[in-house]
């Protein structure tokens, strides 16, 4: 499923109507009637539906909607807060079909105190103000309505975009409908995945509305979400013949005295995720510790790391920030010829020392989250959060890297700038070690893919997904330790296996 901006929809639009020859009036129609089919379990006798319609496209999705309401149980309202002379093009289209079927439309600027009231008994509102043609500061009296929206009481379900809510995902500072669902139409936003806009959508259902996928490759759109059927086709399949020397033999450069367990964390979840041979190197009083909880794991002395006959490093989990830490990491950077993951303390040595990212034949893998990616840009995490998709980008492309930027919904970024959006995993990660978790399953998938995109989207899939499992299944969020994501990888990838295979 691709993601995409206001620019590449509004240019998808075009290709659509202009090219296939899919007019905008009958999209409008696939959009309208996508939205009340999945409307329609709530419908039930007497209940009161309004729908609130703004002066474009938006709105023509809403004449739509509120078309078949006429002939539905629902009692309904359809509430203009344009001037109908002001409506045009396929939204005039579908202005005109309401009416002609029996339609009334109410306009909000006539009867402000009616509407007011009609909202507050309202027991389903549809909004379908703006969508993804708001440019700025919604005007007042848009504003005012997204107010007395967001003060009904109703159920709240957003056509397209919460109205108010950029499509790009830029920062805003004006008030936004709070939808409790949004449906968005052929594909997600930007501004689904990034902060503010994100938390308005509610709960988010993706509505096909006749597309051709032809439209989105005519436009060379590089952006999507990472879902179970990607996972699915391209998990490792193991040849019966292979050994254990087949999936990887990495070494993990983690732990200190002061954070063992990270080292525990990654080393573990690396070898539930399935890499062949792991070896480690930790400070010699950590080893006994992991020795005691992983006998699988083999040893190299920290002073003596050799990188000959490896297929992977691994680097940073609890390693901690001392200048002969730094030393290491530069080691595994300017070892080219395997892949490496570099996460936590590896990244913060990592700043002075960038340039070596960009002369490496295979490129790197980072995992940061943002604090870490403010860190490494000198910027403010704010900058980041408010800019995730092209930050990511940005850094990717200039350092030729595989970029994990973690958050809600991490994005995933190859050094051509192809981007996948992940949507597993919940607030139940925010907690110490479940990153050293993603960097294991990272540095183990890298070993057994093909693609090293499959690979990191993979891992960061599975990670969130043993998360909601979990919170699925008996645990909430406030309670998942490290240990409990890494025990949970085994029945999470049997189900996924055994989908794939079906
Ligand atoms: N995705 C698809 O394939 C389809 C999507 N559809 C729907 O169409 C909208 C996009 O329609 P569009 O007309 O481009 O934009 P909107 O309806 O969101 O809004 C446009 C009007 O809003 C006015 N506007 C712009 N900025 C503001 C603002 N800050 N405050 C208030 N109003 C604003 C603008 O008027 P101007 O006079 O200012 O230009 C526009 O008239 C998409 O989101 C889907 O819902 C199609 O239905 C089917 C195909
Ligand atoms: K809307």
């Amino acid at each position: 499923m691709h993601v995409v901006s206001r620019e590449e929809m509004q240019a998808i639009d075009r290709y659509t109507i202009e090219q296939i020859g899919l007019g905008g009036p009958l999209l409008m129609e696939n959009a309208g009637r996508a939205v009340f089919a999945e409307l329609a379990p709530e419908l039930n006798a007497g209940k009161k539906v309004m729908v609130i319609i703004g002066k474009g496209n938006n709105g023509g999705d809403g004449f739509v909607i509120a078309r078949q309401l006429l002939d539905s149980q629902a009692y309904e309202e359809t509430w203009l807060l344009a001037d109908p002379e002001e409506i045009t093009g396929a939204a005039a289209y579908h202005m005109n079909a309401y009416r002609a079927a029996g339609g009334t439309i109410q306009r909000i600027s006539e009867n402000e105190e009616a509407f007011t009231t009609s909202v507050g008994q309202a027991d389903l509102i549809v909004d379908a103000l703006l969508g993804t043609g708001i440019h700025g500061v919604p005007y007042p009296g848009y504003l005012q309505v997204i107010g007395i929206i967001n003060r009904s009481g109703a159920r709240v379900v957003s056509v397209d975009l919460p109205s108010g809510v950029p499509a790009d995902g830029e920062p805003f500072a004006h008030e936004a409908v709070d939808a409790d669902l949004t449906l968005t139409l052929e594909c997600p936003k930007l501004a689904q995945f990034v902060q503010p806009g994100a938390r308005h959508f509610g709960e988010v259902r993706t509505l096909r509305i006749g597309i051709p996928e032809s439209a989105f490759k005519s436009l060379g759109i590089r952006r999507k979400v990472w879902q179970r059927e990607d996972i699915m086709r391209t998990l490792p399949r193991r040849d019966p013949f292979s050994h254990k020397g087949s999936h990887g033999k990495g070494l993990l450069i983690a732990g200190s005295q002061q954070m063992p367990g990270a080292a525990f964390f990654a080393a573990k979840a690396a070898l539930r995720s399935g890499i062949g041979l792991l070896k480690v190197s930790v400070p010699d009083q950590v080893r006994p510790i992991i020795a005691a909880h992983l006998p699988e794991t083999m040893f190299m002395p920290r002073t003596a790391a050799d990188f000959q006959g490896l297929s992977g490093l691994a680097v940073g989990p609890g390693l901690g920030r001392e200048p002969e830490q730094a030393a290491l990491v530069r080691r595994v950077l300017e070892y080219e010829e395997i892949p490496c993951v570099i996460d936590a303390d590896g990244i913060y040595h990592l700043k002075s020392m960038l340039d070596l990212l960009r002369e490496r034949r295979i490129p790197a893998v980072l995992s940061p989250h943002p604090g870490e990616m403010a860190h490494l840009l000198d910027l403010s995490v704010k900058d980041v959060e408010v800019s995730r998709f092209n930050v990511s980008k940005a850094f990717a492309e200039k350092y030729h890297v595989y970029l994990v930027l973690k958050g809600k919904n991490t994005i995933i970024t190859a050094p051509d700038g192809e981007q996948a959006v992940n949507v597993t995993g919940n607030a139940a990660l925010a907690k110490g070690g479940s990153g050293d978790v993603l960097t294991g399953i990272l540095f183990a998938f890298l070993l057994q893919h093909r693609r090293m995109m499959d690979a990191v989207c993979n891992a960061v899939y599975l990670h969130g997904a043993v998360a909601d499992d979990l919170v699925r299944s008996g645990h909430s969020m406030l309670d998942v330790l490290a240990s409990d994501l890494i025990d949970r990888i085994p029945p999470v990838l049997h189900h996924l296996y055994r989908d794939a295979m079906r």
